[in-house]
This record gives C-alpha cells, structure tokens and sequence, in this order.
C-alpha cells in the first residue's frame, strides 16, 4: 500500500493526515467543520483513498487557518505517498455533474505545482463554511501534492452542489491519475524519466 502520514502543528492548527492511495474510501474525519467534514469524507469515498484526518484549528477567528493547513497536509501526504510516481497513469480529466451543476477537472501528476481554479459561488457560506475556502484548499492541495489541477464549474447555481462537484471531481480524477496503469510497465510516465 503506497501510504503517506504528515503531522502539521502550527500556532494555529494541529493537523494529523494519514492516507492510504490504495485502499476503499475509508473515512474517519475530523475537522471541527461540519461542511468540510462532509467534504473530506465524499473525497475519500470518491477517491478510493483511505484517509484519517484529524484538525484541531483556531476556528474562533474562522476556518481559513484549518481548511488551508489541511489542503497542505493532504497534499503533502499525497505526495509522500506517491513516491517516484513510478507506472501511475498520470493524467486524468472527469466532468463531475451534480444536479444543476456540471464541473470538469482534469489532473497532471507532474510534479510543477499549478492551480486554474474558474468556480465562482454567489452565496458566501454553506452552513457555517465560507465558499472562498473551497479555492484556498484547492490552492494547497494542488502546490503540495505537485500536480497541475484544473477545476472549472461550467454552470451551477447551488453553493453546496457547486462545492460538492468541484471535491468529487478531484476525487474522481485522482482515482484515475494515481492508479498504477500495467501498461506502463513500471515506468515513470514521463520521456525525461523523472516527475
Ligand atoms: O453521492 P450522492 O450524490 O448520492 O450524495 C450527495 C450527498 O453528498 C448529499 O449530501 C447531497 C445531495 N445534494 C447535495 N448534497
């Protein structure tokens, strides 16, 4: 099992990931944010990955401290994990329809961090979660895992579904860009043979 554990304790946060890429979507989370509860738990399911994420932020200022260390701590988990990248398939780009909202994100296992993020939200929170912090996961996800991710949310109109898209998407598009593909017979998946 290709498997990766960051603990991360700032004066602001108190993070432990521990993941496993090939697993079954086991989830045991613990963020101290309902909505971002929710959305680690559809993103482990989604992904395949088993994730054990426990946050212990200072959300009596707001989340922002919490779900940021968080997307850094997943990243770098993810990161760790993957390891030489050795025979993954790479590349991946899923369209993730929920209800009225459609969103395409698509994956570059490639080791220069770069984040196009096009989803915008008209409503400010979901529950009690601010919709700003979806990119700002997204945005340390992307910088320390090292993939190059593109999410862009066609059309949507509900914040929850807009959000929702935009996490299953990229647990969806991981699911296919981390498999080990056989046909790439252990290789690094890259003509300058390293990622
Ligand atoms: O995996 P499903 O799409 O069947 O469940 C959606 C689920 O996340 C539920 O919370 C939801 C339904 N509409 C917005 N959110």
């Amino acid at each position: 099992m290709r498997s990766g554990e960051v603990k991360r304790r700032t004066n602001e946060t108190d993070i432990s990931v521990k993941l496993g890429l090939d697993g079954a979507g086991k989830a045991e989370i613990s963020t101290g944010i309902g909505f971002f509860d929710h959305m680690l738990d559809l993103f482990a399911r989604h992904s395949l990955i088993d994730l054990a994420v426990t946050v212990k932020g200072d959300t009596h200022i707001d989340d922002h401290h919490s779900v940021e260390d968080a997307g850094i701590a997943l990243g770098e988990a993810v990161r760790q994990a993957l390891g030489d990248k050795k025979g993954i398939r790479r590349y991946a780009d899923v369209h993730l329809p929920m209800d009225e909202t459609l969103t395409r994100v698509a994956i570059d296992v490639s080791g220069r961090p770069f984040l196009v993020f096009r989803t915008s939200f008209k409503a400010e929170k979901i529950g009690t979660f601010d919709t700003e912090l979806v990119r700002e996961f997204f945005q340390a996800f992307a910088m320390n895992a090292g993939i190059t991710l593109h999410v862009e949310t066609l059309y949507g109109d509900n914040a929850h579904h807009i959000a929702e898209s935009c996490f299953k998407g990229l647990a969806r598009a991981l699911r296919h860009a981390l498999e080990v593909d056989p046909r790439e017979g252990g290789r690094v998946p890259s003509t300058k043979g390293a990622l």
